[in-house]
């Protein structure tokens, strides 16, 4: 589905990504952690088409070159950086609907079943009530789960996620993994990327992990310790069960 060979790139000369190998099946929720600037929304920007890689290839759905009709399968969610300006004249319902356009030729309006299809999203999301809301006049967190209801509304084959989990509060999470595992049993390929080490171990199939622009190591989350993840955050690792997100934490001793 997802299939990266000796994938280098360069940004103005600075080697940003390093002989990336990676394979990701249908149906499969890859995890990529890794410290702050290890190149993890690069790789994804690779997986979605935004950056083109200095070398190497890129395979999705099979091909090196993808059609309007592949792309539309794809559905990306990118890091929150801004909230948008308070004013933004666009409501909530409007901004799921969003998520249909590039599927609806120029002219097409969007139809009583769009409506529906929206309006049952925001239910399984849990924020129904806020449709009628300006986009501009939400919280960070409630913005979080528009973005993710506008990028469902598509029903896409790849469900591409950076930092879902920033800024939503724990029911708002566990939510959020119940929904891809859902969408994970409907054969939906998820890459998302992440901090919460922990939240990640107990849903996602694989975990990627990556340092320094390349992969250290990529193991079934079953197969995860604390060790896997020592070289790359270059601290010791400790791995502590507690109900709220897990980030490694230095040991004391
Ligand atoms: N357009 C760009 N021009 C120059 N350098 C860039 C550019 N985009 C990313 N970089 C550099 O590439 C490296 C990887 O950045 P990236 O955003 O992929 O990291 P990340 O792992 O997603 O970080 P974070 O966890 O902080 O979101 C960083 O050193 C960053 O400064």
């Amino acid at each position: 589905m997802i299939e990266l060979i000796d994938v280098n790139l360069f940004i103005e000369q600075k080697q940003i990504l390093k002989d990336i190998n990676l394979k990701i099946q249908k149906g499969e929720f890859a995890a990529i952690v890794g410290p702050n600037g290890s190149g993890k929304t690069t790789l994804l920007n690779i997986i979605a088409g935004i950056l083109k890689p200095t070398s190497g290839k890129v395979l999705i759905f099979g091909k090196s070159e993808l059609s309007a009709e592949d792309r539309r399968k794809i559905s990306y969610v990118p890091q929150k950086v801004t909230s948008f300006n308070q004013s933004f004249p666009m409501s909530v319902l409007e901004a799921v609907l969003l998520g249909l356009s590039p599927k609806k030729r120029f002219f097409d309006r969007f139809s009583e079943q769009d409506l529906k299809k929206a309006v049952e999203i925001l239910k399984r999301l849990q924020i129904e009530n806020l449709k009628d809301r300006l986009i501009g006049h939400l919280s960070g967190g409630q913005q979080q789960r528009v973005f993710l209801a506008r990028a469902l509304i598509s029903s896409p084959e790849i469900l591409i996620l950076d930092e879902p989990t920033v800024g939503i509060d724990s029911k708002s999470e566990e939510l959020l993994f119940d929904i891809l595992g859902q969408k994970k049993k409907e054969g939906t390929t998820i890459l998302m990327v992440t901090h919460d080490v922990y939240a990640v171990t107990h849903h996602a199939d694989t975990i990627i992990c990556m340092g320094d622009g390349t992969i250290y190591t990529a193991c079934s989350s079953t197969d995860f310790s604390p060790s896997k993840f020592e070289s790359v955050y270059k601290y010791r690792v400790k791995k502590i069960e507690h109900k709220h997100s897990y980030i490694p934490k230095k040991e004391l001793t």
